[in-house]
C-alpha cells in the first residue's frame, strides 16, 4: 500500500515488557481521514500499540511516522504537541478534578488562545459535559466519563484521535451515541481516528479499515465491511457476542 496519503505509518513495531513480546512486527497504515479500527481478544497486544504510538511503552525495533516525522523516539508531550491525543482504556479521567479541570488538563500542552473555542466545540458535541462542569470526573456516570475522556483528547485538537476500547462496558444506547459522535467527528470534522475496540460489530461498522490482531501480529486487514464478512472474523469476535 502506498503511504503517500497516511497520517500514521507503523512499520515493523516490536514491543516488549521486560522479555515478554507484546507486538511482534506490527504494520499499520492510517490515512489522512479514515476511521480505522484494531480488533483483536483480550491481551492480543491493541493498547501496547496504541500506547507505543504515543512513546510509552517504546518500540524496541521499527518505525513509526506520524505525519511525515518519525516518531518513535520522540518523548510522549512532543507527539501529543504534533497532533496525536489517546483516550485511553478504562477512561482514566482524573476523578477527583471536576470536569472543566479536567478538559483544561487536556488543553495544557498546546496553545491557550484557542482555550473558548475548544471548550464551545466539546461542550457542543457533549452538552451533558457542559450541565456537568463543575462536578468532580469521578460522580459521572460510565458513559460521561466516556463522553468526558474523549472531550478532554479532543482539548489538545488532534489531527489523529487514538480511542481505547471507548464501549467497554457502557450500555447499548450509550455505546451507540459515543459511536455516532465519533462518526460526526470525522464526517465534519474531517478527524482521523483509530480506534480498539472488543466490540468488534460496532466498530467495523464504524470504520472505514480494519486490522485483527492475534498475539502480538497483523493477522487479517481489509474494510469494515470486508472483515465483516470473513468467516473468521465472525467466529472469533461475533458469533454470540453483544452487537
Ligand atoms: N505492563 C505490563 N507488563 C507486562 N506485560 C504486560 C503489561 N501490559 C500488558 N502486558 C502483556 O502484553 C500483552 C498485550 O497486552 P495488551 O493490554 O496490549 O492487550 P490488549 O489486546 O489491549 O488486551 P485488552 O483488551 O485486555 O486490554 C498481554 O500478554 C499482556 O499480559
Amino acid at each position: 500500500m502506498s503511504t503517500e496519503q497516511n497520517l500514521l505509518t507503523i512499520r515493523g513495531v516490536e514491543t516488549y515488557y521486560g522479555k515478554i513480546v507484546a507486538l511482534r512486527g506490527v504494520d499499520v497504515d492510517v490515512k489522512k481521514g479514515e476511521i480505522v479500527t484494531l480488533i483483536g481478544a483480550n491481551g492480543a497486544g491493541k493498547s501496547t500499540l496504541m500506547m507505543t504510538i504515543c512513546g510509552s511503552p517504546r518500540a524496541r525495533t521499527g518505525e513509526i511516522v506520524f505525519d511525515g516525522q518519525d516518531i518513535s523516539r520522540t518523548p510522549t508531550h512532543e507527539i501529543i504537541r504534533m497532533g496525536i491525543a489517546q483516550s485511553p482504556e478504562g477512561r482514566r479521567i482524573f476523578p477527583r478534578m471536576s470536569v472543566m479541570e479536567n478538559l483544561q488538563m487536556g488543553a495544557q500542552l498546546v496553545d491557550d488562545k484557542h482555550f473558548d473555542d475548544d471548550l464551545k466545540r466539546v461542550f457542543d458535541l457533549f452538552p451533558r459535559l457542559k450541565e456537568r462542569a463543575n462536578q468532580r470526573g469521578g460522580t459521572l456516570s460510565g458513559g460521561e466519563q466516556q463522553m468526558l475522556a474523549i472531550a478532554r483528547a479532543l482539548m489538545s485538537r488532534p489531527k489523529l484521535l487514538l480511542l481505547d476500547e471507548p464501549s467497554l462496558g457502557l450500555a447499548p444506547l450509550i455505546v451507540k451515541q459515543i459511536f455516532e459522535i465519533i462518526k460526526e467527528l470525522n464526517s465534519n470534522e474531517g478527524l482521523t481516528v483509530f480506534l480498539v475496540e472488543q466490540n468488534a460489530f460496532h466498530a467495523l461498522k464504524l470504520a472505514h479499515r480494519g486490522y485483527v490482531m492475534v498475539n502480538g501480529n497483523i493477522t487479517m486487514s481489509g474494510t469494515g465491511a470486508e472483515l465483516l464478512k470473513r468467516d473468521e472474523v465472525r467466529a472469533a469476535y461475533l458469533e454470540g457476542g453483544a452487537h
